[in-house]
């Protein structure tokens, strides 16, 4: 089986406005796990990944903020991209009268390292155009708009990590639901945009399962084991 890269949010929870995750992935990951690598691949800051994997009871190997922070075996914990012009678009953001929307404790971002993220209630345009005049990029997962660097992303964790592991990432499975999936979409051997999935991810994907969330991803793992593997 293909070692496998999995997103979170709209790939492994239950409907748009319920981010909980189904509970039959937990048994699907740690099944999977049996056989080859699990990677969980997410927007989200650092904790959450890992304490994902660490009630999964699986071995901690990530891709947070988009690729801006990893961690695996050997490789341990790396940081990626432009955290201090991050820090300047919020900084200016919110100079300009803006909120980055989380309302008070953020805990979107009080562990984020490498990036900043803003509810997509609040203005996209000031927040594009301070990402642009700092060198970064807005991406849109469906959940937040991510303020990230154009060079790093899930793509690019994915390289780490698969290094890491011994694997080319072209050995890897992909599944996710979004435009922060579409580079590990590429860069991945085989990948499934789940059927809630964004035109963007959609458009990457080789292919795209006909149910949404959790269900769609228990479709891929399904379809992508007939499909045999290196
Ligand atoms: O936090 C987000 O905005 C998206 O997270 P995800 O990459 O796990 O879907
Ligand atoms: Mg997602």
């Amino acid at each position: 089986m293909r070692p496998l890269a999995v997103d979170i949010d709209g790939t492994l929870t239950r409907t748009h406005d319920d981010v909980g995750l189904d509970p039959r992935v937990f048994d699907a990951l740690r099944a999977y796990h049996d056989h080859a690598p699990v990677v969980i691949a997410t927007g989200k800051a650092f904790p959450f990944p890992t304490a994902l994997c660490r009630y999964l009871n699986l071995p901690n190997r990530v891709i947070a903020e988009n690729g801006g922070v990893t961690l695996c075996e050997s490789a341990g914990i790396t940081h990626n991209g432009d955290p201090e012009a991050a820090r300047a678009v919020a900084d200016a953001y919110r100079a300009a009268g803006y909120d980055l929307g989380w309302g008070t404790p953020d805990l979107t971002n009080y562990w984020r390292e490498t990036e900043v993220a803003v509810a997509l209630e609040q203005p996209f345009e000031p927040l594009q155009s301070l990402a642009t005049e700092h060198g970064l990029e807005v991406v849109d997962t469906g959940y937040a708009y991510h303020v990230k660097a154009p060079d790093v992303d899930k793509g690019t964790g994915l390289e780490t990590i698969a290094a890491d592991l011994g694997y080319e990432p072209s050995e890897f499975l992909a599944i996710g639901d979004s435009e922060n999936d579409a580079e590990l979409f590429d860069i991945a051997g085989e990948s499934y945009a789940v059927a809630n999935a964004d035109d963007t991810a959609r458009a990457a994907a080789d292919t795209v399962t006909e149910a949404g969330f959790a269900d769609g991803f228990l479709e891929a793992l399904d379809e992508a084991s007939v499909d045999a593997a290196p």
